[in-house]
């Protein structure tokens, strides 16, 4: 991994104090120092999509919450770190070297790390991050979204996630997953990973109170960490304290 750039971050609205006292919306401290946003590349077809990301990005500024992302300019992701940015949060781009030419993603603002790879990226912008956010987006959405549900499901991390479902954008999804605690497939504790809201000030509140579903006695209470040599998130189980289970 290698940082490739630290671009941008001098501009005027960068240096503005956050939470500044002249500020007109008083915030109580965010418990976040950093929060990731999964959202779509794409910008998607309606207005209530594009409103959702820059009030987001408007809201993360007033709490002094700097932004992780996957970087770039295009969709929603361009559309919330420029509000963060312009704003004067800080914004932390993670971006595969691969897609790193700007005719791919456009200008990342803010600071850019490059990785290597896409599994990179991901353990990247959780390892920056103290809580996670979906707005609307497709398949690479999906994925990470899940991801780290799946990753505080096993006790890998207890950090906050939560689902921005702008305009019903995901009921289909909490649906599914409902049906699926029904069926038996995910437990109602893990359910509870999940926090839910249809507007970002509201999502912000429950992330703030959020706190850990108890694990189940099957816990397997694994830890994690950055594997240099490797590049990838190496999973250790503390009854065998050599095992790597994410190869
Ligand atoms: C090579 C190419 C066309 C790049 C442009 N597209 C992308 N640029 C930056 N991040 C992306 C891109 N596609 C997927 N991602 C990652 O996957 C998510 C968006 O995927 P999607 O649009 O929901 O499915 C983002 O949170 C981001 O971390």
């Amino acid at each position: 991994m290698e940082e490739v750039n630290n671009c941008r971050d001098a501009s005027p609205a960068s240096k503005k104090k956050k939470n500044s006292s002249n500020s007109s919306k008083q915030q109580a401290p965010s418990r976040f120092r950093r929060v990731c946003v999964f959202c779509g590349s794409s910008p998607g077809k309606k207005p209530a999509y594009h409103l959702a990301a820059v009030q987001l990005g408007h809201h993360l500024v007033e709490r002094g919450i700097d932004l992780v992302y996957g970087g770039g300019s295009v969709g929603l992701m361009g559309l919330v770190s420029r509000a963060v940015h312009g704003g004067g949060g800080h914004v932390l781009g993670v971006v595969p070297k691969a897609v790193l030419p700007r005719e791919l993603i456009g200008e990342t603002l803010g600071e850019l790390k490059a990785v290597s790879g896409m599994h990179q990226r991901k353990a990247e912008m959780a390892r920056h991050s103290d809580a996670f956010i979906a707005l609307p987006g497709g398949y690479g959405t999906l994925e990470e979204l899940l991801e780290v549900i799946t990753w505080a499901q096993l006790g890998i991390h207890h950090k906050p996630v939560g689902l921005l479902n702008v305009d019903g954008y995901y009921d289909s999804l909490l649906s599914f997953i409902d049906k699926a605690v029904e069926e038996g497939f995910v437990t109602p504790a893990a359910r509870r990973i999940i926090v839910a809201a249809r507007s970002p000030l509201d999502l912000l509140s429950k992330l703030e109170d959020y706190a850990p579903p108890p694990h189940d006695a099957s816990s397997l209470k694994l830890t994690w960490d950055w594997d240099m040599e490797h590049h990838h998130i190496a999973i250790y189980s503390p009854d065998h304290p050599n095992s790597d289970m994410a190869r």
